[in-house]
């Protein structure tokens, strides 16, 4: 089923498997391409398993195999790698993100495909460079992160590293890759030829934390952890402070500016009524506001002790300054401004009921996503290996009686 989009009349073989390949994919059914996820027969996706409800796709993998379609073959049996080979021919893209190697060893590489092929976009992700020292070292999101640099930078000052709670190497190499793919098929459009594609997480890491390198240039030094402020030190205030009721995530975030001219600074101190601050010598500058930011950011946080987090994020950036409430999964699902924008999406899982997850990030004035659950296992295998790849009624139930598909 091609979805209406930008993407409709192209189809993509689906390899991938977690986060990071099932975003690009997932992506690229957003936008109207016609999905098929290869998975194993029976088992399915590693990712579909769920610990604490075997029966029932984890909720992880619902998130990110939206609008596709499941077909299922053991691409270790000869048969069933003939009927994906036959695919591969009437496809325009592969999409595959498993165990450096597996691919070629399955015979189902770049060049193999190519050959069957010659206008193939085929994209990879991997945890590294296929042409370096860790080609053949396997990677899930938090070793990426770690070699992409972003635990070095994040953390408290003087304290151990630490990893980010998001995904960023995983989804972050899965929208790169599905931005590649989009221009490759652009590519192919106008020069009729196809392409490899390869991300490499921790290239894709790298590019996230690009902005440590004005610290690092300036200072001639890595840049240390700051906790919640901002590399440089010479910007304050930047940091979390408590609201009200003072649980666990009831805090916002003050950033001012530390540019020339900026009037963050003085709008804030008016705001919280402090404006003898405005002409105090301590506080004159961003740097002068750094290094007293122990004098400083107390006499802030007694004003955001006396907000919930919300009514402070609202007051402050209606009065120009930069600041942002701490949501939390909560918060965000339970936000009816953000389902109403589509940023979080309601579909019904039969099994799980109403769900409530992230959808496709941008608007598009010419694409309007329409939302379909995750696919049941192998719930397009009959469709897909009778009409593309020539199975008689009789064969695909002998197949499948052998667990073939
Ligand atoms: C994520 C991994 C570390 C997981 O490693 P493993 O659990 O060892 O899985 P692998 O992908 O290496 O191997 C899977 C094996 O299953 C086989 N395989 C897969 N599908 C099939 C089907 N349909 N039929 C038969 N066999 C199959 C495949 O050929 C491999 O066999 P053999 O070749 O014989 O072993 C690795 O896949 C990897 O480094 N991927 C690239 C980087 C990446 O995308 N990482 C982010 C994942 S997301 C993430 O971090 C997260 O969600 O968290």
């Amino acid at each position: 089923m091609a979805g209406i989009g930008p993407l409709s009349g192209y189809k993509v073989l689906d390899f991938t498997q977690f986060e990071s390949g099932t975003v690009c994919t997932e992506t690229l059914a957003w936008l109207g391409a016609e999905v098929w996820k290869v998975e194993r027969p029976v088992k399915g996706e590693l990712g579909r398993y769920s610990v604490e409800e075997p029966s029932v796709d984890a909720v992880g993998f619902v998130i990110l195999n939206m609008n596709k379609e499941s077909i299922t073959c053991n691409l270790k049996d000869p048969e069933g790698l003939r009927l994906i080979r036959k695919l591969v021919e009437q496809v325009d893209v592969v999409v595959e993100n498993m165990g450096p190697g597996s691919m070629d060893k399955l015979g189902l590489g770049y060049e193999d495909c190519k050959k069957l092929n010659e206008k193939i976009v085929y994209a990879q992700i991997k945890g590294f460079g296929t042409d370096g020292p860790y080609a053949e070292y396997p990677a899930f999101n938090p070793i990426a992160a770690a070699v992409g640099g972003m635990p070095a930078v994040t953390g408290q000052p003087g304290e151990m590293p630490v990893q980010s709670g998001l995904n960023i190497a995983d989804s972050g190499a899965g929208y790169m890759c599905a931005l590649s793919v989009i221009a490759a098929l652009l590519q192919k459009e106008k020069q009729g030829i196809g392409q490899k594609i390869e991300v490499a997480m921790q290239d894709v890491v790298i590019g996230f934390g690009r902005s440590n390198w004005e610290p690092y240039y300036r200072t001639g030094k890595p840049p240390k952890r700051v906790g919640n402020g901002m590399p440089l030190e010479d910007v304050a205030p930047a940091g979390m402070y408590a609201c009200k009721p003072y649980g666990e995530n009831d805090y916002v975030h003050i950033y001012c500016s530390r540019h020339p001219g900026s009037k963050q600074f003085e709008n804030l101190c008016n705001v919280i009524g402090r404006s003898d601050l405005i002409e105090d010598t301590r506080f004159k500058t961003p740097r002068s506001r750094y290094l007293y930011k122990d004098i400083l950011n107390p006499i802030i946080e007694g004003w955001t002790r006396e907000h919930t987090k919300q009514d402070a994020m609202d007051i402050l950036c209606r009065a120009d300054i930069p600041a942002g409430a701490v949501f939390d999964c909560d918060d965000i699902t339970k936000d009816e401004y953000l389902r109403r924008r589509g940023t979080m999406v309601e579909i019904e899982h039969s099994k799980r009921g109403k769900l409530v997850i992230p959808g496709f990030a941008p608007r598009m004035s010419e694409n309007h996503v329409e939302y379909r659950l995750s696919p049941e296992l192998g719930s397009y295998s009959e469709k897909v290996f009778k009409e593309y790849a020539g199975l008689s009624d009789e064969d695909y139930e002998a197949l499948k009686a052998k667990h073939i598909i």
